[in-house]
């Protein structure tokens, strides 16, 4: 935390240069989160997050992020604030997870996050106070013994005990109003004493006293936060307009359509009416739902919202027409079942969201008696599960007969319900008079604007279930693959480095350090998520303490990045991990193949389209693993990290040292100078000679394509707007890189399964938007999916037979070049920095001279196969010390070469006796699993090495965590 704390306490306007300077705070904080690929905001989001007015409101429609808004703006103040002058009031625990983990995000710790509530309960007890809130069960107590005595005196009136509890808090709430009843007023000042007597008071006298009792309590809140503000009571707001007398800024979230709190007493007129604030800002995007939801609401409610921009597409909303209670169980009972099977998605994923419990009761027993996983978690009323948000929402007995007679109210239940929905919406109302509940009513049937909003009425159930399958398979084929002993085998090995580290530090004499690395030993444990989902929470919500420093928590961070990407990878060449997953068929396809190769994401992209894809299939795994909205774009910093994965692939230190050193800086320049920093000349000339640097860096040639294919064609053309303009032809040399490489690599995509599905998820996904991808990459696709490794191997003879046949200088042998090149690019993978010359490595003279001469490459191609792989005479060992020494041989480090020699031993076991026996030793020595194949092992080789990569990434970026897990 800064020592520049930027205001006093007690003081009511800043000058405009303590906000500018505030504000540019905000705004550097949060930019630089979003470069780093850590936060992803509007550009609408950002404005209002480093907005200062004083009294700040941000309005918008469900899902628009008022939350993650509130939350970020919050977080980016605090760094500039001590933690403990800021509070935030949150309603929701979801709200109150984001917060807090923007907070820490941030590092920052301290902060008050809590419900109001609580935060009036400090108030009072730091102000000497004590008070605690009565409960239901004492204040029923009170009130009937008061009521007998009352009775006994005024046996003429009557009030029930429950309009009684109703009353005694509606007065509280609002005491400046009085009952015209004698009685209840009677009832009122007894029912005060009594609660004097015990010191306990209702909520809102807790909080009114707090609002009184703030200025001398201590508390000295510099930010306030107030998330979901329509559902503000008017005490609340009292205690709110205290706090806010003194803040630097109050910030206030809020959407009065979701205002279905008036049962408790919420008062969403303070919030609606824009006179309380200085400012008011509006979000009008929707970050939540798929386009399909985002039209229905529209439709039904004649809003105009739009959905995020790049947002996946969902499944259409479909409505259900249920005769009575039982035939709704039923109907949706099927659908679950389809959605459940096959596991094509998690039962967490589900939540059936209705007015009142009692709407489930047919419903549980139907889902309990066909067998169906459903815990009780994904019961939900509306009103409970406001704020929060799942993929599938299955909304029950929609109608305002059902739902309420205050019609504004019930449409708001039914807002509320429908924005809850990320990509699957299900409807069901009641078609007859008889009611969900038991009850009847003349009014029956849906919102007389649900059945012409494009909700579709299935004709049967079955194409729900598979337009369910089609569009939420992809997003989840990949989720149960980190659910393996790892999660434990990486808390164990965190708690033993933790306490080699604490013991270190005390050794030192250190105390204080050991004692916070204490702390955070202590919050090792992974939070556990409301539905259990450890695995979840392992990847998404691992606890990180506030230390730049401290190594366990870096090193936490390391882990959380190794297992992200380790896994994404493992599912996609690794079927094993998702054998349940997949159709019986499908899996034995992708175990047939010869070796799951990662390919796609190594040498097999000579051009800039195809690496982009594949580094969008690389990143929607990772999302999809880490549950991130896979709605949105690709932030650069995420790109460059995927980009690194690829890069390490295929490729030496030399590649990581572009990566990181020129590729960074450029990536991290443009999105300075993207987000209104305007990049200046100096910057802009200095991005230049970098690049020109990275050039003139001796293997530029092979590595360049790779950092503009990153940066794009439209950081590209930025940059060199100038330089093309006057001629200098900075594209000639990308194009001749890429022709280099291109021309020089023979490559073959093996594709597995899981790789292709996330191709064609992502062309569909394209398609839907109206981006075609052109016919290069359909055409190629379609090739290699036709040809066999034999029929590649016979067109590559024929080509050659035809350069033979030609005599030299000739067109006709010119045209025979051509087609052999062509030929052996159908090939296997081989990335030129792998070759070696007769088992050396490569001098750079060589290298030039092969890169010059494609017979010669050819020719040393051959000959790497022989000698530096040693597929030969590995296979030829049979003892287990002959192997040890060969062994290591594959070990290398370097991606690149582990890729090279991978696919060539999968080449040549395809047809060798000794596969047995090396399948046999690798499943010992190196996996230790003994049910996997030789291919699986080498793959698991590979991942390991790209771990050690993502590693020393994560150690780059926060800087300080280096030696943990070395
Ligand atoms: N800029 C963004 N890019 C991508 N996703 C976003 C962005 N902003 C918010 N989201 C996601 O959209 C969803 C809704 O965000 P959030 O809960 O903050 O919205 P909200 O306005 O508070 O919603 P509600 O009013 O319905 O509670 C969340 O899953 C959030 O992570």
């Amino acid at each position: 935390m800064s020592a520049t704390a930027i205001s006093t306490t007690q003081q009511l306007t800043l000058t405009k240069d303590e906000r500018q300077l505030e504000r540019a705070h905000r705004n550097s904080v949060l930019q630089k989160r979003i470069h780093d690929g850590e936060l992803e905001m509007s550009r609408w989001q950002l404005l209002a997050a480093r907005n200062t007015a004083h009294r700040l409101r941000i309005v918008a429609s469900a899902g628009a992020g008022k939350t993650r808004t509130l939350a970020n703006a919050i977080a980016a103040a605090a760094t500039l604030h001590d933690a403990k002058h800021i509070a935030v009031v949150a309603f929701t625990r979801k709200a109150a997870r984001v917060i807090d983990g923007a907070l820490a995000d941030n590092d920052v710790y301290g902060a008050s996050v809590s419900t109001l509530d609580s935060l009036a309960v400090r108030i009072l007890e730091a102000a000497g106070i004590y008070v605690t809130a009565i409960t239901d069960k004492e204040k029923k107590a009170i009130l009937t013994d008061i009521r007998k005595t009352c009775m006994e005196k005024q046996p003429h009136e009557r009030i029930t005990l429950k309009q009684m509890m109703h009353d005694t808090t509606y007065y509280a709430m609002h005491p400046n109003e009085q009952p015209e009843s004698e009685y209840l007023k009677a009832v009122l000042k007894e029912y005060t004493e009594r609660c004097k007597n015990t010191y306990s008071a209702e909520w809102p006298t807790i909080e009114l006293l707090a609002a009184q009792h703030y200025p001398k309590s201590g508390f000295q809140f510099e930010i306030l936060g107030v998330d979901e503000a329509q559902d503000l009571n008017p005490t609340q707001i009292q205690l709110v307009e205290s706090i806010t007398a003194t803040t630097m800024q109050t910030i206030v979230a809020g959407d009065w359509r979701q205002g279905i709190m008036s049962f408790q007493g919420a008062a969403p007129d303070w919030f609606r009416n824009g006179n309380h604030f200085d400012q008011t800002l509006e979000l009008p995007v929707n970050h939540r739902c798929s386009p399909e939801i985002v039209d229905a609401a529209n439709h039904v409610f004649g809003d105009n919202i739009k959905a995020a921009k790049n947002a996946t597409a969902g499944m259409t909303p479909q409505l259900i027409r249920a005769n009575n209670e039982q035939d709704e169980a039923e109907k949706i009972t099927d659908i679950v079942e389809g959605l459940l099977a096959d596991g094509h998605t998690a039962a967490s994923n589900i939540r059936f969201l209705a007015w009142r419990r009692s709407q489930f009761r047919e419903l549980k027993r139907t889902l309990a008696e066909r067998g169906m996983p459903v815990n009780e978690d994904a019961f939900r009323t509306i009103h409970s599960y406001k704020g929060d948000e799942a993929n599938i929402i299955i909304l029950m007995g929609v109608s305002r007969a059902v739902w309420g007679d205050r019609s504004d109210e019930s449409d708001m239940l039914l807002y509320v319900g429908m924005t809850r929905a990320r990509l699957g919406l299900i409807i069901s109302y009641p078609d007859q008079t008889s009611l969900p509940g038991g009850r009847t009513s003349a009014v029956c049937g849906p919102y007389p604007t649900l059945e012409n909003c494009g909700l579709q009425e299935p004709s049967d159930s079955q194409t729900i279930l598979d337009r369910l399958h089609h569009d939420i398979n992809s997003r989840h084929l990949l989720e149960d693959v980190i659910e393996d002993n790892r999660t434990a085998q990486n808390i164990a090995i965190q708690k033993k480095q933790q306490s080699r580290i604490i013991a270190s530090y005390q050794r030192l004499g250190n105390a204080k350090t050991a004692a916070k690395l204490t702390d955070c030993a202590e919050k090792l444990t992974f939070e556990t998520m409301t539905d259990g989902n450890v695995r979840r929470s392992l990847l998404a919500h691992a606890w990180f303490c506030n230390q730049k420093t401290c190594n366990i928590c870096m090193g936490r961070r390391a882990v959380r990045n190794q297992l992200r990407v380790g896994a994404a990878l493992d599912c996609l060449f690794n079927p094993k991990c998702y054998r349940n997953l997949l159709p019986d068929e499908l899996y034995e396809q992708i175990t047939a193949m010869q070796f799951a190769t990662p390919a796609f994401f190594t040498g097999t992209m000579p051009n800039v389209d195809d690496l982009a894809l594949g580094i969008r299939v690389l990143n929607f795994a990772v999302r999809n693993l880490t549950h991130t909205d896979t709605h949105h774009n690709m932030s650069e910093r995420e790109r460059v990290f995927t980009q690194g994965i690829v890069g390490t692939t295929r490729s030496d230190e030399a590649t990581n040292h572009f990566i990181n050193e020129g590729l960074h800086e450029l990536e991290y320049q443009l999105q300075q100078h993207e987000s209104a920093h305007d990049l200046t000349d100096m910057q802009l000339s200095g991005l230049r000679q970098k690049i020109t640097d990275i050039r003139a860096g001796g293997e530029w040639h092979v590595h360049a394509h790779m950092i503009f294919a990153t940066l794009g064609a439209y950081y590209h053309d930025q940059l060199h707007k100038d330089d093309i303009t006057k001629g200098h032809d900075y594209k000639g040399d990308i194009v001749e890189a890429n022709h280099l490489y291109k021309d020089h690599l023979w490559w073959k995509l093996e594709w597995t399964s899981a790789v292709q599905k996330a191709v064609n998820s992502i062309i569909r996904q394209d398609g839907a938007k109206g981006i075609t991808h052109d016919d290069f990459q359909t055409a190629r696709w379609q090739q290699f999916m036709s040809m066999s490794r034999t029929d590649v191997e016979q067109v590559i003879e024929q080509a050659q037979a035809q350069v033979k046949q030609c005599e030299s200088g000739t067109v006709a042998y010119d045209k025979a070049l051509q087609n052999e090149k062509k030929a052996w690019s159908n090939g296997a993978v081989i990335d030129i920095e792998s070759i070696s010359v007769k088992g050396h490595a490569m001098t750079s003279k060589q290298k030039a001279q092969l890169t010059k001469n494609p017979a010669l490459l050819k020719s040393a191609i051959q000959e790497t196969c022989k000698y530096a792989f040693k597929p030969d005479e590995l296979f030829a060992k049979t003892s287990k010390e002959e192997l040890d020494q060969i062994i290591p041989q594959i070990d290398a480090t370097s991606g690149a070469r582990l890729i090279s020699r991978t696919g060539i031993i999968a080449q040549v076991l395809h047809d060798i006796d000794e596969q047995q026996l090396c399948d046999r030793y690798l499943q010992r020595t190196r996996t230790g699993n003994a049910s996997w194949t030789l291919e699986q092992s080498i793959t698991f080789n590979w991942l390991t090495d790209l771990r050690q990569y993502v590693q020393y990434e994560t150690n780059d970026e926060d800087d300080g965590e280096a030696d943990f897990l070395s």
